[in-house]
């Protein structure tokens, strides 16, 4: 299997993704679990984070110490990448945050893109790209394909889902991205949407 691929096997993100795949789970509760699993994550997919040594001084005396070697930025996607923002932030707190705003149009399932709010110059961050959902991965390469064009060399991607035909698109274009996910599922159905998946991210989220 692909290298790059993590899928995160920890029970409390397995839990989780159960809840977040059960249908009778209201919006108030997804948002909730997401938020939650997000930054389970988040955990794993920073863990190969660049750092370089420093020195720091405790009361005692002083000593060795590491830090993080570059700025991270944190970039969801609208609208469901919002659920998994907060929380990851949290861990995260000196992150910026860009946004993209993608929107798969139903019967094409294009991705069209709507918003981007992003640095002009990304070549200095660790860039974690952040959805929940990995279908057709054509929102994932319209969104890596714009933080390439911004300069990022740094990027990894969160997906709590995937799909294996996204997987094999973003692949296409970028063959050693770290995708970090808490399942490849089956397949696409022919709308489209991940089996047996969670649903609509979005419309689960936000209740519309
Ligand atoms: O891999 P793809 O086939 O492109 O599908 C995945 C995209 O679909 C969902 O967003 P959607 O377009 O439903 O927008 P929303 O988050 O506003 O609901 C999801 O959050 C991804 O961005
Ligand atoms: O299964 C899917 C596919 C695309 N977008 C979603 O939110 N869910
Ligand atoms: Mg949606």
């Amino acid at each position: 299997m692909d290298k790059s691929v993590t899928v995160i096997s920890h029970p409390l993100v397995q839990h989780n993704l159960t809840r977040l795949r059960d249908e009778r789970t209201e919006p108030q509760e997804f948002r909730r679990v997401l938020s939650e699993v997000a930054a389970l994550m988040i955990y794993e997919a920073t863990r190969t984070f660049a750092v370089e040594p420093t020195t720091v001084t405790t009361p005692l005396a002083r000593t060795r110490g590491s830090r993080l070697r570059r700025e991270v930025i944190l970039v969801p996607v609208l609208r469901a990448g919002l659920g998994m923002l907060d929380s990851i932030l949290q861990l995260i707190p000196h992150a910026r945050v860009g946004f993209i705003g993608l929107k798969r149009e139903e019967k094409s399932l294009q991705a069209l893109f709507y918003h981007q709010s992003l640095p002009k110059d990304l070549s200095k961050f660790e860039v974690i790209l952040i959805d929940p959902m990995l279908a057709t991965g054509g929102s994932s390469v319209a969104a890596l394909n714009l933080l390439s064009e911004l300069g990022a060399k740094h990027v990894r991607m969160v997906n709590l889902v995937a799909a294996p035909e996204g997987i094999r698109r973003v692949r296409a274009s970028y063959p050693d991205l770290p995708i970090f996910t808490a399942s490849i599922d089956k397949k696409l159905n022919a709308k489209g949407y991940i089996v047996p998946g969670l649903g609509d991210a979005g419309d689960r989220l936000f209740g519309v």
